[in-house]
């Protein structure tokens, strides 16, 4: 993969994406992230799982420092974010983040909505950004939308629009924060079939999620946290399907419904598949 390495930035061995040390982070006096080690190599999905308030979006937060914590350190595509010296908005820019939230500009089109950002932060003019816009909508399944307005896309459509504005950005790695919880249910295959084919051409996920289907199938790695440690990690054969600690155990009890559905199946044209796009 082609790096670019700046002032504190160091290369990093192995092939890590996302390396966090010891990471603690406190609101006030409430402890959050309690001593937390994971790393994430290039190409790897890692799926965060655990019960509400466990810390999973304050440890996602940490790693493009969003939040900045209280000690520890955060390596992200080479650059320690914990280094006051580090200039985050460079590191931020390699990391494509999908919240659960949109956050479309309701006055743009889905096009308009891609090509802002590579114009003002990367400096592509508008012909470019079009066409890497264009590319990307293609990738999400939504070449006929560019010209719809975000109230005129479902919540799906929409979040499929924020994941390609994601990466038009050309990111190295991409962090998503329960991207499906605000969605109805029939709309989450749709997203998730966009995220697997994303998997599948090799980028780098890091991905805290309520969907058990998503890990189970898509996941290299599950990591289960609770009250802000990780009590397990493993593959998901290990840690969903057979998991050696009762605080995991407990929570899959509680969240897996046998009937739930699963990750809609990669179409055979792979993400540029319009079949993606209901
Ligand atoms: N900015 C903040 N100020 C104060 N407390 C916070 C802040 N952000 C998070 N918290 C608290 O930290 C704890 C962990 O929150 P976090 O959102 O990381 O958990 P989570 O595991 O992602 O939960 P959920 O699955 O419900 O999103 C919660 O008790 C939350 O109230």
């Amino acid at each position: 993969m082609k790096e670019q390495k700046g002032q504190n930035e160091t290369p990093q061995p192995d092939g890590v994406a996302i390396r966090v040390e010891n990471l603690h982070k406190s609101f006030g006096e409430l402890e959050v992230l309690k001593g937390i080690d994971l790393t994430v190599r290039r190409g790897e999905v890692v799926c965060v799982i655990g019960p509400s308030g466990s810390g999973k979006s304050t440890l996602l937060r940490c790693v493009n420092l969003l939040e900045e914590p209280t000690s520890g350190s955060v390596t992200v595509a080479g650059a320690e974010v914990t280094d006051p010296d580090v200039d985050i908005d460079r590191v931020r820019r390699k990391i494509g983040m999908v919240f659960q939230a949109f956050n479309l500009f309701p006055h743009l089109t889905a096009l308009e909505n891609l090509t802002i950002a590579q114009r003002r932060v990367l400096r592509r003019d508008k012909a470019e950004a079009r066409r890497i816009g264009r590319a990307n909508l293609g990738r999400v399944g939504l070449t006929d939308k560019e010209d719809a307005y975000p109230a005129q896309l479902s919540g799906g459509q929409q979040q499929r629009v924020a994941i390609a504005r994601a990466l038009s950005m050309d990111p190295e790695l991409m962090l998503f924060d329960e991207p499906t919880s605000a969605l109805d249910p029939e709309l989450v295959g749709d997203v998730l079939a966009v995220m697997r084919a994303l998997a599948d051409e090799g980028m780098t996920m890091l991905v805290v999620t309520h969907e058990m289907s998503f890990a189970r199938e898509v996941a290299d790695r599950v990591v289960f946290m609770d009250d802000g440690v990780i009590v397990e990690e493993g593959g998901p054969e290990q840690v969903v399907a057979a998991p050696r600690h009762p605080r995991t155990r407990t929570f899959l009890n509680r969240v897996l419904d046998p009937a739930a559905a699963h990750v809609g199946e990669v179409p055979d044209g792979g993400p540029h598949d319009a079949r993606i796009d209901r």
